[in-house]
């Protein structure tokens, strides 16, 4: 017996400016938003591509905003803001009212940094999941609640997960007709009320969160596989045909060092499955990352430290046609990682690009990682290659929010279930030298400012001779 999960519902990020990550979903990631709701304090947009929900909340008076005045332009950006005002005007900001006053179907954090932290999934009976979880001695942030409108009932609870500030929200949308909740509006309203709203049309075959990826402690990660086990019936899934139970996939050659560990959900006590039991979309699969000791700076580390504690570091966006995605991406202002350049012309990734029917030069143009998986498995067997390979296509935006913390990545699959691990080597190599221009930049700013304090401080020839 576990909570049972049938499907992955959506995903929530809180941040201290529901707009301006409205903006960059909707303009650059071409999602679209489909469903708000707006109360005195809180501020939930969802969005969707495919069967991918994201639900950003702002809570427009908590203390932080005083911080920084509510404006989280990330570094990433490129937006002018002029454009984020009209584009803000578009989507009828501040228009949405619903009388009750609270974080519907999450729990407010407080957390000083904006985060992606509560995985919603559905399951088949809310109440039994209560019981059962409590007696595994979860710790509930809502109880089951039950909220409805015209269409039906959904009853909710939100439990608190191991992995830092991480929560799950569970529903049952079993007893509801409607195309998304209760409580929240559909914007095709909007659009009735006279109100332009944006449809994203473009070439961007987005279908279903792909993965989602933890930054762990060092350590934490056998804890984190038992509690997903035990409580909602998770299994693991070996990322390589030889990987160690205990040891997961572990990567440390050439300056990488890299744990990670995967797993799935079952959708019942009978079936272990990789597809959702109506066989629309396959299992969203959770992986658990943590550095090795002595590896100093690097991804998973900074993410600790700039998130403050563990939590979802990020995202992998299934589509189908990688290239065009990240075309079309780049082209409304997304940022990637590119690997070396030496990555695209080195003889052997070459064949490799060329033999899966790819441009090198294309995908050196959007930092597109191409990885060959050898190993030969059940679940792969039957989408392989005309010529017996199986590739992953990989893609990682640079960090989204302000800080170095959550970012999104784009995975073509053909063939490959796995993680690759020639991609996984190329994206930590982007990343390092990533932070190592980062860190120069600063460094300069600070050389610069120091020069420009003491160049002040010193006496000018004038004085000098004054004197
Ligand atoms: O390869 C992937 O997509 C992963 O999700 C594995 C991974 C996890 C953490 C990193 O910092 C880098 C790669
Ligand atoms: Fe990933």
């Amino acid at each position: 017996m576990a909570a049972f999960v049938s499907r992955l519902h959506h995903i929530a990020l809180h941040v201290r400016n529901v707009d301006k990550v409205a903006y960059d979903l909707v303009q650059k990631f071409k999602f679209n938003l489909f469903f708000t709701r707006e109360t005195e304090s809180f501020k939930q947009l969802a969005f969707k591509k495919g069967a991918a929900v994201f639900i950003v909340n702002e809570r427009p008076n908590s203390p932080h905003f005083g911080l920084n005045g509510g404006s989280t332009l990330s570094s990433t950006s490129g937006t002018s803001l002029k454009s984020e005002q009209e584009w803000n005007k578009k989507i009828g900001k501040g228009k949405y009212k619903n009388g009750t006053d609270s974080c519907l179907y999450d729990v407010y954090p407080q957390y000083s940094v904006d985060t992606a932290c509560n995985v919603c999934f559905e399951v088949e009976d809310v109440e039994s999941s209560f019981k059962f979880l409590r007696k595994q001695g979860c710790v509930f942030l809502v109880p089951p609640t039950e909220v409805c409108d015209d269409k039906g009932v959904v009853t909710y609870m939100v439990v608190k997960s191991i992995v830092g500030n991480v929560n799950h929200t569970l529903v049952d949308r079993t007893r509801y007709d409607g195309s998304f909740l209760p409580g929240f509006q559909e914007v095709d309203t909007v659009m009735n009320n006279g109100r332009p709203t944006v449809k994203n049309t473009e070439s961007c075959p987005i279908s279903h969160f792909d993965h989602i990826t933890y930054a762990c402690p060092r350590m934490l990660t056998p804890q984190v596989i038992r509690w997903y086990e035990r409580n909602f019936g998770f299994q693991r899934f070996f990322i390589e045909s030889n990987e160690d139970v205990d040891e997961g996939f572990v990567l440390s050659q050439d300056g990488i060092g890299l744990r990670l560990t995967a797993m799935y959900w079952k959708s019942s006590e009978k079936g272990t499955q990789l597809l959702s039991p109506d066989k629309k979309e396959p299992v969203c699969k959770f992986v658990i990352a943590e550095s090795l000791p002595e590896q100093g700076s690097n991804q998973v580390e900074t993410f600790l430290e700039q998130h403050r504690g563990p939590g979802i570091q990020h995202i992998g966006l299934y589509t189908e046609d990688i290239v065009s995605t990240a075309q079309t991406m780049a082209q409304a202002g997304v940022h990637f990682f590119s690997p070396p350049p030496a990555y695209y012309t080195e003889v052997g990734k070459q064949k490799e690009m060329e033999e899966a029917g790819h441009d090198p030069q294309v995908l050196s143009q959007y930092g597109i990682l191409l990885d060959t998986d050898l190993r030969q498995t059940d679940l792969s067997r039957q989408a392989i290659d005309a010529q017996g390979k199986r590739y992953l296509l990989q893609v990682f935006t640079k960090p989204i929010f302000c800080e170095d913390t959550f970012f999104l990545e784009l995975i073509e699959r053909r063939g490959a279930s796995g993680f690759g691990e020639g991609n996984i080597r190329a994206l930590w190599r982007s990343v390092q030298a990533y932070m190592e221009s980062e860190r120069a930049e600063t460094r300069e700013e600070n050389t610069a400012e120091q020069q420009h304090t003491s160049l002040e401080s010193l006496p000018t020839r004038q004085n000098v001779y004054e004197d």
